[in-house]
C-alpha cells in the first residue's frame, strides 16, 4: 500500500495528471476505485500522523472524485472510532463512477451524509475534498460559501489533492480557494500548487505516487520542472587548484544613471560574490569615481556615450544592461548600443523597457522580467501576466528568444522551448525589496561567465539568490535589504555549512 512519496520535480498540469490517471488504469491494470482507495488510505495515514490527537472529523465532499477521495478517508476514520461528520456538496444523486462506489462503501460501513449548511463548531480537523483538478469555473454559491466558513474557522485543513478553489494550473484562485495547512496530492505535483497564488494556499505539500509504476510517467513530458539550490548547486564546480582570475570571467556591468548608481553596484558586487573573477562597471560619469572608492574591487568606468562602451565590451565575457539605466537618452544609447552586440548578455530592468519599446529576438541573451516588466514585453496588464504565469514566460520566450527569467513568487525560467520551463521553489517574500533584482542580474552574469549556459547560470542564479533570500530572511522576512542576500552568498556559492 502506497505511503507518501518525496517531492518529485516533475511537475503536471491537470490534463496531464488525468492522462497518468489513465495509464495507470488503462495500461497497467490498476482500476480506478483501487486508485482512489488508495489516494484516501494516503491522505488518512498523513492525518493520523500530522494529527494524531485529533478525534473529530469534518470532512466536505463535493460531487467528483475529489469528494470520492474525502468518502474514504471518512470510511477509515470511522472504521478507527474517530467522529466523522460527513457534509456534502450539491447533489449527492449526481454521483457516479468510483466516486459513487466510495459513497456507497461509506454508507454500507454505517456512515451518513448530512448537507452542508454550516460548519460544526466543534471540529478537531477539517477534510476539504470540494474539488481537485475537476475545477471549471469560478466557485460561487453554497461552495463559496463553504469555503469561507473553512477559512474563518481555526481548526487545521487538510486539502485532498489541490486546496478547493486553486486552479490546478495557474495557481490562480477561482473566486475563493480554501487555506490548507497541508495538501497531499496523488500520481503528479499539480503545477498550481507552485505557481501564482498556490503558495499561498497549499500549506506544506506531501505527495503520493499511489504506487503507480514508473513506466506511467515515461509518456509524459511534464509541463514544469521544479528546482532548487540543493539540487543546481552541482553545476558549480570547485575552482581548479591553478584558476587565474582571468579564468573565471569578466562581468561587464551597464547602467547606473543619475541616481540610481546604487542599482549597478548592487548587480557588480553580488557578481564578485558569485565568483565573477573581474567585474567592470560602466556607468554614468556624474559618480563614476564615488562607485570606484565605495567597493574598490569593481573597475569603474564612467561613460558619457555609447562608443565609449566599445574597449570595455571588447575585455568582457559577459555584459548585463539595465540595472538603474533608466530610459532617458542616455540609457537609450547605451542600449541601443549593445543589444547589437555578440557577447553573452543578460538584460533587465529599464533594458527590458526599451526592448518592449522595439521588440527584438535574439537566441543568446537572458532576460529577466519582473512582472511588470513583463506585461509591457507582452502589451498586456499585470494582472493579465500573473494570471498564467507559465503561460507568460513561454510567451515572452518565443517572441523575444533566449531564456527568459520571470521574476516573483514562484520564479519562472523558460529556455529551450522543447524542454519544460523551470520553477523555483525557495524564497520568500522578503525578497520583495528594492535592489533584489539587481541582485540576481550580477548573479546570472557571473555564473555566465564561469562558463554554464544561458539556461543553466538562469536556473543556478534563480535558485542561488532564493536560497541567499532564504539565509537572510532567518533574521526577520520584513526589512531584508539587497546587501542581506549578497552577504549570504558566499557560503551558498561554496556549499560551506551545508548537511
Ligand atoms: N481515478 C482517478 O482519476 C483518480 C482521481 N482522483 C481524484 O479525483 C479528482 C478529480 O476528480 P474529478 O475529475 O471528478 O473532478 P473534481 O472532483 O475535482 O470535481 C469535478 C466536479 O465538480 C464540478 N465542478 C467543477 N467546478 C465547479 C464549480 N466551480 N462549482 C461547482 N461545481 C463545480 C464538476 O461539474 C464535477 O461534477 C482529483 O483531484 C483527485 O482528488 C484520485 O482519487 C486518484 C485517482
Ligand atoms: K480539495
Amino acid at each position: 500500500m502506497p505511503d507518501l512519496d518525496p517531492l518529485p520535480h516533475r511537475l503536471y498540469r491537470a490534463d496531464q495528471v488525468r492522462n497518468l490517471d489513465d495509464i495507470a488504469i488503462r495500461q497497467h491494470g490498476i482500476p480506478g476505485i483501487e486508485l482512489m482507495n488508495r489516494a484516501g488510505l494516503a491522505a488518512y495515514r498523513l492525518l493520523r500522523a500530522h494529527w494524531p490527537t485529533a478525534r473529530r472529523l469534518t470532512v466536505l465532499a463535493g460531487i467528483g472524485n475529489n469528494g470520492g477521495d474525502g468518502y474514504v478517508v471518512a470510511r477509515l476514520a470511522r472504521a478507527d472510532g474517530l467522529s466523522v461528520r460527513m457534509l456534502q456538496l450539491g447533489d449527492a444523486a449526481r454521483l457516479r463512477g468510483e466516486a459513487a462506489a466510495s459513497c456507497a462503501a461509506y454508507g454500507d460501513a454505517g456512515g451518513t451524509l448530512e448537507p452542508f449548511q454550516t460548519l460544526p463548531p466543534d471540529t478537531d480537523l477539517i477534510v476539504d475534498a470540494l474539488f481537485g483538478t475537476g475545477l471549471e469555473r469560478p466557485v460561487t454559491g453554497i461552495w463559496a460559501d463553504a469555503i469561507t466558513a473553512i477559512n474563518a474557522q481555526q481548526a487545521p485543513v487538510l486539502a485532498i489533492d489541490l486546496p478547493s478553489g486553486l486552479h490546478a494550473d495557474t495557481g490562480c484562485v477561482m473566486g475563493e480557494a480554501v487555506h490548507a495547512s497541508a495538501t497531499i496530492t496523488f500520481i503528479g505535483l499539480k503545477q498550481g500548487l507552485f505557481v501564482g497564488k498556490g503558495p499561498d494556499y497549499r500549506g506544506e505539500v506531501l505527495f503520493s505516487s499511489l504506487a503507480a509504476p514508473a513506466a506511467v510517467y515515461a509518456q509524459t513530458t511534464p509541463s514544469l520542472r521544479r528546482i532548487d539550490w540543493r539540487q543546481q548547486a552541482d553545476s558549480l564546480r570547485p575552482r581548479p587548484r591553478t584558476a587565474h582570475k582571468g579564468d573565471c570571467g569578466h562581468v561587464l556591468i551597464i547602467g547606473g544613471a543619475p541616481g540610481m548608481s546604487g542599482a549597478a553596484r548592487l548587480a557588480g558586487e553580488a557578481a564578485l560574490r558569485a565568483g565573477a573573477g573581474l567585474v567592470t562597471i560602466a556607468t554614468h560619469p556624474d559618480h563614476a569615481a564615488w562607485l570606484n572608492l565605495s567597493r574598490p574591487e569593481l573597475m569603474v568606468s564612467g561613460v558619457a556615450e555609447p562608443g565609449e562602451l566599445t574597449p570595455l565590451i571588447e575585455r568582457a565575457d559577459v555584459l548585463a544592461i539595465g540595472p538603474g539605466l533608466g530610459r532617458t537618452n542616455w540609457g537609450r544609447g547605451l542600449w541601443n548600443h549593445v543589444k547589437e552586440q555578440h557577447t553573452p548578455l543578460v538584460v533587465d530592468a529599464d533594458a527590458l523597457n526599451l526592448l518592449a519599446e522595439s521588440p527584438l529576438s535574439r537566441p543568446d541573451w537572458v532576460l529577466t522580467p519582473h512582472p511588470g516588466e513583463a506585461a509591457r514585453l507582452l502589451g498586456v496588464s499585470i494582472a493579465e501576466v500573473e494570471q498564467d504565469r507559465p503561460h507568460a514566460v513561454a510567451e515572452i520566450q518565443r517572441r523575444f528568444g533566449g531564456v527568459v527569467v520571470l521574476k516573483g513568487a514562484g520564479t519562472l525560467i523558460r529556455g529551450d522551448s522543447q524542454r519544460p520551463s523551470s520553477v523555483c521553489s525557495e524564497g520568500n517574500p522578503g525578497m520583495a525589496t528594492a535592489g533584489a533584482g539587481d541582485v540576481l542580474t550580477g548573479l546570472i552574469a557571473a555564473l555566465r561567465g564561469q562558463g554554464l549556459d544561458a539556461e543553466a547560470a538562469a536556473c543556478t542564479g534563480v535558485c542561488l539568490h532564493a536560497a541567499a533570500g532564504d539565509q537572510a530572511a532567518r533574521g526577520g522576512e520584513r526589512g531584508l535589504i539587497a546587501s542581506d542576500l549578497i552577504a549570504a552568498l558566499r557560503p551558498l556559492a561554496n556549499r560551506i555549512g551545508e548537511h
